[in-house]
């Protein structure tokens, strides 16, 4: 029976409010994000960690003063290690590593050596590609595994915008919450975490994975002459970030005088963007905006089919033929346009 570490990579968060600046430095020192060299870099990095922390104490204030993200990485992870050993002859365990907050890829990386799996099967929680999300993750990965000698054969998920199972998981999610809405007619809002503009100009996927996925789950809904839009939120800073953003499509709902049903489209579980931006910001701009009735469909989490997708294509990776050389860049559902690790 060969013994098969899974890890899971996601953002992270803090854990109380002594850990928000600290959180956010590591998050604005990460090249991925502020494309600086390195002593100009620590520099910008703490300057606005400093000026956004009392902004984001703020809103995890409203959770607390820490991020569920992590807890509710955990219920996924228990989720899909009992999937994957159902009745199956190898051994699965799971593993988590954030990249901003514990737990970190140095610790994480001892925990998996010490566990001494066959194969290591990276899993971004990212279903879109993105240069700032799984290829920051898998990088910092690479170099903790490096460092302490980690060196059994490694398989790694680039990307999943379309996985059957991503989009059902949405479909069965989205249906009642459309069918809740009894006054005005209602837009379908898919909102995706922004990126800056340049970021997409320099050849990152992430939007055009964006909207593969928007336009499966239309199709997989099946419903005629649905009205739906693709949005982006959560934008930080002075530039230019991608078009249109959430609170845009929340006004121009307001002056259609309709109903938003708001999809998270590229978080796959509950945390600061959702249960505070979604719920608390954007739900108070669409009454004051006159949207008729605001409904937010919840995250995949652990949906059965969103888990079962994942297990399918974890154990699609345990095939070595369907790997790349260096293990890397594989890409089931065909997205040519992946750049992970393509250099
Ligand atoms: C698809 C996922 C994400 C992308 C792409 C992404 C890019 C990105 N984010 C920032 C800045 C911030 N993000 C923050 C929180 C946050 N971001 C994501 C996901 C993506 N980020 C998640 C899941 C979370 C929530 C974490 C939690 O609550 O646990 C924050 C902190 C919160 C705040 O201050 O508003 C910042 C800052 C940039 C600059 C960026 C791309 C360049
Ligand atoms: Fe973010
Ligand atoms: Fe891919």
């Amino acid at each position: 029976m060969a013994k098969k570490a899974v890890v899971l990579f996601n953002l992270g968060g803090p854990d109380g409010p002594a850990a928000v600046e600290p959180f956010l430095f590591n998050l604005f020192y990460d090249p991925a994000i502020i494309r600086l060299p390195t002593p100009l870099r620590w520099l910008v990095a703490k300057l606005i960690s400093r000026r956004r922390a009392p902004v984001a104490q703020e809103i995890y204030a409203f959770l607390g003063g820490s991020s569920p993200i992590l807890p509710q990485t955990e219920a996924q992870a228990e989720a899909l290690e009992n999937k994957l050993n159902e009745g199956g002859t190898d051994s699965y365990k799971t593993f988590i590593c954030m990249r901003y907050w514990h737990p970190f890829a140095a610790d994480v990386a001892q925990e998996v050596k010490n566990w001494a799996p066959d194969d290591v099967i990276l899993l971004p929680l990212y279903p879109q590609f993105s240069s700032t999300t799984s290829a920051s993750s898998i990088k910092e990965w690479q170099e903790a595994a490096k460092k302490i000698g980690l060196d059994t054969p490694t398989a790694g998920l680039c990307c999943y915008p379309t996985m059957a199972g991503l989009i059902s998981a949405y479909a069965d999610l989205i249906a009642p919450k459309l069918a809740e809405v009894s006054g005005k007619p209602a837009r379908l809002l898919f909102s995706a975490h922004g990126l800056p503009q340049k970021i997409v100009d320099q050849g990152d996927p992430y939007q055009w994975q964006v909207e593969r996925t928007a336009e499966k789950v239309v199709e997989k809904m099946g419903l005629e002459n649905l009205d739906w839009k693709v949005c982006y939120q959560s934008r930080v800073g002075p530039m230019k970030w991608l078009e249109p953003s959430t609170e845009t499509e929340i006004h121009r709902a307001g002056e259609d005088g309709i109903s938003l049903v708001i999809v998270p489209i590229a978080f796959v579980s509950e945390h600061s963007e959702t249960l505070v931006e979604l719920d608390i910001e954007y739900a108070k701009l669409a009454k004051e905006v006159g949207v008729d009735e605001y409904h937010r469909v919840n995250t995949v989490g652990v949906h059965a089919d969103f888990i079962a997708g994942l297990a399918a294509m974890v154990e699609k990776l345990s095939d070595p033929s369907i790997r790349s050389e260096s293990g890397m860049r594989i890409c089931p559902s065909g997205y040519k346009d992946c750049l992970m690790l393509a250099s």
